[in-house]
């Protein structure tokens, strides 16, 4: 190449005209378009608040991920730094960054996936149900983009309360008309990750072998572990029951009141919301048997929304599970954690109707 060539590119590089990694070689094309004419295999995944604490190391594990071929990184501050860095591991997925509203619907269009951890987290002495006032329009409006961008996609929800922001992003899609129950999903997959490392800690168990389902929702007492159903069967003492429950319950105030202000779980959430995600494109791929735990529109209980064991296929979720035999401690659980969710979903499903 020759050297004003190259200075011309590297000075692209440096400061790249638009987000979107795409560097001029005056050859007519650019990085983008060359591995898109790769047709490298794979699914197209957004990630909207990419630039967070739970958006940063979520967007490098999804980086990793073999099954995404495109991933966007959409924020309101601070995309470009996170996009640049992240673009630079050597996966195949090719990386884009959005900035601020103008840039959410180029972010959105075509996407298969579309991850939501954008919005406020918690402060010590705060509930998830305190973030309502400003989560709430977060969400509504990116659900907004959604139907209009990419009204097939599946949606993961993270931002809280999950309780109310899935039902939320559901009355918007009704809205527009672009509802589908079967690609809504609300992500409580961190309650699972928790529930199986507490429980392989209290019987010396790995965590990787430990199974715990667990249903309801995201908050206190809505997040119900079937103690009773965990795999390999375990028998737990009344003690160990309450010790579990309390502390799957109350995993996210742990952090919360451990970071002392600086936020809540990050880590531990990217690595969940990651799971989920690749149960979901392992599902849209056609593979059997993916079952995972998610807050999802359902017939379970009476309630419109609820959390349980879904199977994961081609268009989303194939099939929500009932919840099997509950033991008595369970039914108590059950019917407090209705009484609360009921109130969430009513919330979030008023404020999207107004
Ligand atoms: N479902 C779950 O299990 C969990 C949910 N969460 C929730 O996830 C959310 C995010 O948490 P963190 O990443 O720690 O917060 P953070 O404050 O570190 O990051 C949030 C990001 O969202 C961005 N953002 C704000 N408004 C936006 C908008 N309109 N569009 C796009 N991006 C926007 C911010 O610029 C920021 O980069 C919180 O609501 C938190 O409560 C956190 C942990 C677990
Ligand atoms: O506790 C919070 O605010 C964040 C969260 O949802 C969790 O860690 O489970």
């Amino acid at each position: 190449m020759d050297p004003n060539q190259r200075i011309a590119r590297i000075s692209a590089h440096l400061n790249p005209p638009n987000l979107h990694n795409q560097i001029a070689d005056g050859s007519g094309l650019n990085r983008v378009a060359c591995r898109a004419k790769g047709g490298s295999p794979g699914f197209k995944v957004a990630i909207l608040g990419a630039a967070g604490g739970i958006g940063q190391p979520l967007a490098m594990l999804m980086k990793m991920n073999p099954l995404v071929s495109v991933l966007h990184l959409y924020d309101v501050a601070n995309a470009p730094g996170v996009t640049a860095d992240i673009s630079h591991m050597d996966t195949s997925a090719v990386v884009r960054g959005f900035l601020g509203q103008p840039q959410l619907e180029e972010a959105l269009t075509g996407m298969d996936l579309v991850i939501i951890p954008a919005g406020v987290p918690r402060k010590p002495g705060m509930t998830r149900d305190d973030l309502f006032n400003i989560n709430a329009g977060i969400v509504r409006t990116l659900s907004e983009a959604i139907a209009k961008c990419c009204p097939k996609a599946i949606v993961n929800i993270i931002s809280n309360p999950v309780n109310s922001t899935v039902p939320i992003a559901a009355e918007v899609f009704k809205k527009a008309g672009t509802f589908d129950p079967k690609k809504l999903m609300g992500v409580t997959m961190l309650d699972v990750v928790r529930a199986n490392t507490f429980v392989a800690e209290v019987m010396s168990l790995d965590p990787r072998e430990v199974e715990v389902p667990v249903v309801g929702g995201h908050a206190g007492v809505t997040i119900l572990p079937l103690l009773s159903q965990v795999k390999p069967p375990c028998s737990f003492t009344q003690k160990e029951i309450e010790y579990l429950t309390d502390r799957i319950q109350n995993g996210g105030t742990e952090v919360v009141e451990a970071k002392a202000g600086a936020g809540s779980a990050t880590l531990s959430m990217a690595y969940a919301a990651v799971e989920f995600a690749d149960a979901c494109l392992r599902g849209l791929r056609g593979d059997a048997n993916i079952v995972e735990c998610a807050y999802v529109a359902s017939h379970v209980t009476e309630l419109p929304f609820f959390a349980s064991k879904v199977r994961l296929g081609r268009c989303g979720i194939d099939e929500v599970y009932g919840l099997g035999p509950l033991n008595e401690y369970e039914r108590m659980g059950l019917e407090k954690a209705k009484k609360e969710l009921s109130v969430s979903i009513h919330k979030g499903v008023t404020f999207a109707k107004k």
